[in-house]
């Protein structure tokens, strides 16, 4: 078995409240390859915690504990914070929910991708415009150099969305972590993100952590799932056995998908959404 990019033993997350302290992820362990993890569970179960201690991104009074949580084989328990500015972006990515928000409205996108190249490459400027024209046409903008002139007003929400990866993907991280990453899209746009998501996993060589509370979604993109429950795992399943799984929280959580009906009637495939 090939090493995992993301190994998670033992994680637990601590925070304060009036009694003291309060376990609100407790032992998850877990790992990551070069494929597509789903994070799932119910509202406050502690996904985005989990996500959030392995970005190294907590509120400052929680207090995590790890066995193990490594990524690319670096300890991410020991880090600095001058260490975690270098590795963020670069080993490990975090993809923004809302696009929009994310790009600077006041700078060119070809501007804004090659900045995370200057920050963490020593690329010469030909060399940067060249990788940021090559990311585009990776995420599908097969007219890479318009857009990369063009300020984000003048893109549609998705093309904003494929920019924005662009940026984030351009340093090429190991580990991609999306926290609900599609949920200001519509269902069209977030279907196609997904499937490019799934074809730059393989492509770009990287493991994609994707937390998510649309299962219909999960259980199209993902590879394997891990199921949350009130801050421990409740089960770990291949995607394809969600509609089977054995615990009965899981069953729910599959009950409670959105409906063909809001698809617009009909589930498109993943090849249609390529
Ligand atoms: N900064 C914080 N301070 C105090 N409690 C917090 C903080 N962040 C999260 N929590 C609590 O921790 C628990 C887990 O939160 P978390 O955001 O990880 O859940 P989640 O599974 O991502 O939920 P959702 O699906 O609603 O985003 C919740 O009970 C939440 O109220």
């Amino acid at each position: 078995m090939p090493e995992p990019i993301l190994d998670v033993r033992n994680l637990s997350v601590a925070l304060p409240d009036d009694a003291g302290w309060r376990t609100i992820v407790s032992s998850v362990s877990f790992d990551v390859g070069q494929e597509i993890v789903a994070l799932v569970g119910g509202s406050g179960s502690g996904k985005s915690l989990t996500a959030r201690a392995i970005m190294g991104l907590l509120p400052a009074r929680a207090r995590p504990t790890a066995d193990r949580l490594t990524c690319g084989g670096d300890d991410l328990r020991t880090l600095t914070e001058r260490e975690w500015t270098r590795r963020r972006g670069k080993l490990l990515a975090l993809m923004p929910q809302d696009p929009k928000m994310s790009l600077n409205p006041g700078q060119r996108i070809g501007v804004q991708i090659e900045e995370t190249l200057l920050l963490h490459t020593s690329l010469r400027k030909e060399e940067r415009r060249e990788a940021a024209l090559d990311m585009l046409v990776r995420l599908g903008l097969a007219d890479a150099e318009r857009i990369h002139r063009s300020y984000p007003r003048q893109l549609s929400g998705g093309m904003a969305q494929r920019a924005m990866m662009a940026a984030m993907l351009v340093n090429r991280p190991r580990l991609l972590i999306a926290d609900e990453p599609t949920s200001a899209l519509d269902r069209e746009v977030q279907t196609q993100i997904l499937a490019l998501l799934r074809s730059l996993t393989v492509d770009l060589g990287m493991g994609l952590l994707l937390i998510s509370h649309d299962l219909v979604q999960v259980a199209r993109f993902a590879d394997r799932v891990i199921v949350m429950r009130q801050g421990r795992i409740e089960e770990e399943l291949a995607a394809h056995e969600l509609a089977d799984a054995r615990s009965a929280y899981t069953r729910g959580l599959w009950a409670a998908r959105p409906s063909a009906k809001t698809y617009g009637g009909r589930l498109p495939t993943a090849d249609e959404a390529l």
